[in-house]
């Protein structure tokens, strides 16, 4: 008979009793939480619940006062932020910061792993797989027939995507974003929700959102974070019908 497999090892993320303290102020209080390979989380809360330093701890910008943040099984609390994006954790945060200047395709060419710049010598032997990964990249973020524009006359929605599309081409397993639709029209914010979910076909999605509909959409899960803690966590039903996120969060 075939031995179970142990549980814990097919979680791509596990967060455990993760805390940081600012001054004696626990801005994240003995989080636990796992995320399943493919799923799309959204965490949701208040203000000031610690959703963003989670992000922040998961990537290295912030570093654990204590617990344990094991991805795809290793320990990414000890590692430095380079180190932690090449193990496949990939983040987008809230305002776009792709390259005005370059067109939508250079600006996922110079994301491609491995330096094809776009300003090298080597620039006119671009590679023909290179080219069809951007090519597939652009489809799947709605910009295919947007290649030559400068990334400086894509909406305000279209250069989120195209910051999106910066990070698939890099492959994460993880991708992070920190509310991907603040700002877009209800268009845009279906395209992105339809975006998300092609995408995890290959990737595991950890989102902030604060737009219910959106997170109604897009999530497999729902953590809700209060204070530091998960106050509630399943579906989006779940926790919307759970009178403790009522009372902290949706209620106001
Ligand atoms: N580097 C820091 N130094 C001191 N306090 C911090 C630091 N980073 C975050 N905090 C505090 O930690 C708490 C959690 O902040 P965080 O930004 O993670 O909340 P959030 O849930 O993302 O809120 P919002 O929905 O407003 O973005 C806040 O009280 C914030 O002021």
């Amino acid at each position: 008979m075939k031995a179970a497999k142990s549980k814990s090892k097919d979680f791509l993320l596990a967060v455990e009793g993760l805390t940081v303290s600012f001054d004696g102020f626990k801005a994240v209080d003995d989080l636990s939480f796992y995320l399943d390979p493919n799923e799309i989380r959204v965490i949701i809360g208040p203000n000031g619940a610690g959703k963003t330093t989670v992000l922040d701890l998961i990537c290295g910008k912030t570093r654990a006062t204590s617990g344990s943040i094991r991805f795809q099984g290793r320990e990414l609390t000890k590692m430095k932020e380079h180190q932690i994006v090449h193990s496949g954790v990939g983040r987008k945060f809230q305002t776009p910061s792709v390259f005005e200047d370059l067109t939508v395709f250079e600006n996922l060419e110079v994301s491609y792993p491995q330096g094809h710049s776009v300003m090298g010598a080597l620039a006119f032997k671009r590679d023909l797989a290179v080219v069809e990964e951007i090519e597939a990249v652009a489809r799947t973020i709605f910009l295919e027939d947007m290649l030559e524009q400068p990334a400086s006359l894509l909406s305000h929605g279209q250069k989120q995507w195209l910051e999106i599309g910066m990070l698939l081409i890099q492959k994460p397993k993880l991708i992070m974003l920190d509310e991907p639709v603040a700002g877009m029209s209800v268009v845009e914010r279906k395209k992105t929700a339809e975006l998300l979910k092609v995408i995890t076909h290959e990737h595991t999605v950890l989102v902030i959102e604060h737009d219910m509909q959106f997170v109604g959409d897009i999530a497999d899960r729902v953590t809700v974070m209060h204070q530091g803690k998960v106050l509630s966590e399943g579906s989006i039903e779940h926790v919307k019908s759970d009178p403790k996120v009522i009372e902290v969060y949706l209620g106001h």
